[in-house]
């Protein structure tokens, strides 16, 4: 369904050509929770950016569904069915909760079906689902609207860049029955980004990416343990850096 072939992208910068992704060729099956793992400033979000369209590659191909989307707007690819929750997601000032879920599901929800969406998010629907998306909804909050957003759209391929960013621990319980959910009901692939253990835990196959590379790809039973060792961070770590 989703195939990147050979993508480089790089920046540059006053010492010269930073190479950020190096040569990253991946293929995400029908059907599949694939999570995207790998050390800070490794090329995760960058590559989930080039799958949106957000970056364009400096080289190499991006095939959804055996169509060539390279050169396709944010726009296009949305329609062609795939959706992005942001690292960070953006406010919408003057546009409220409910106007925003309506906009991602195409449709004229009612208010009720639109709260359901939030609720599986763990909001308190009905105190959400009249607010405005702006600089008065928390970080944490935000990141769950978003994230019901991207349920309410139900597409063929949803990315997810590190969802646990800024949510607190009773709603990662939930997150976690969310994207559990999700792999079950949807027809459609997942992609996320995450250093969450819980996360890799429920994940069909695991990809390590560190400094612009794909150092490790395969199904979660192969890599878990390799990334995890004695499952502490710090020994995560030392693996990247062994490796790298
Ligand atoms: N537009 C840009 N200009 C300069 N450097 C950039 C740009 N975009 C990304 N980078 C750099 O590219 C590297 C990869 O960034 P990216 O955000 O993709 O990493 P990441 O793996 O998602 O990291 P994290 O786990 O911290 O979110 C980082 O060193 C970042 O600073």
């Amino acid at each position: 369904m989703l195939e990147l072939q050979n993508i480089s992208f790089g920046v540059l910068e006053s010492q010269g050509k930073k190479e950020i992704l190096k040569d990253i060729s991946l293929t995400v099956g029908e059907n599949k929770f694939v999570v995207i793992t790998g050390p800070n400033g490794g090329g995760k979000s960058t590559l989930a950016k080039m799958i949106m369209g957000i970056e364009k590659p400096r080289s190499g191909k991006i095939l959804f569904d055996g169509q060539d989307i390279t050169e396709k707007t944010i726009t296009e690819r949305a329609n062609l069915g795939i959706s992005f929750a942001l690292q960070q997601p953006v406010r919408f000032k003057g546009v409220h909760v409910l106007d925003l879920i309506r906009l991602a599901a195409r449709k004229d929800l009612s208010a009720a079906d639109a709260c359901k969406y939030l609720s599986e998010v763990g909001l308190c629907a009905k105190d959400y689902i009249n607010r405005e998306v702006n600089g008065s909804l928390s970080g944490g909050e935000l990141k769950r609207i978003e994230i019901a957003t991207v349920l309410a759209r139900g597409t063929k391929l949803s990315v997810f860049d590190e969802p646990e960013a800024g949510i607190d621990l009773w709603s990662f319980q939930n997150l976690i029955q969310v994207f559990e959910k999700m792999r079950e009901t949807t027809n459609g692939s997942i992609v996320i980004i995450s250093h969450q253990e819980r996360i890799l835990e429920i994940a069909d196959e695991i990809v390590v990416i560190s400094d612009g590379s794909i150092l490790k790809h395969g199904t979660r039973d192969e890599i878990l343990p390799e990334i995890l060792g004695t499952a502490s961070a710090p020994s995560g770590c030392q693996f990247y850096r062994r490796e790298a």
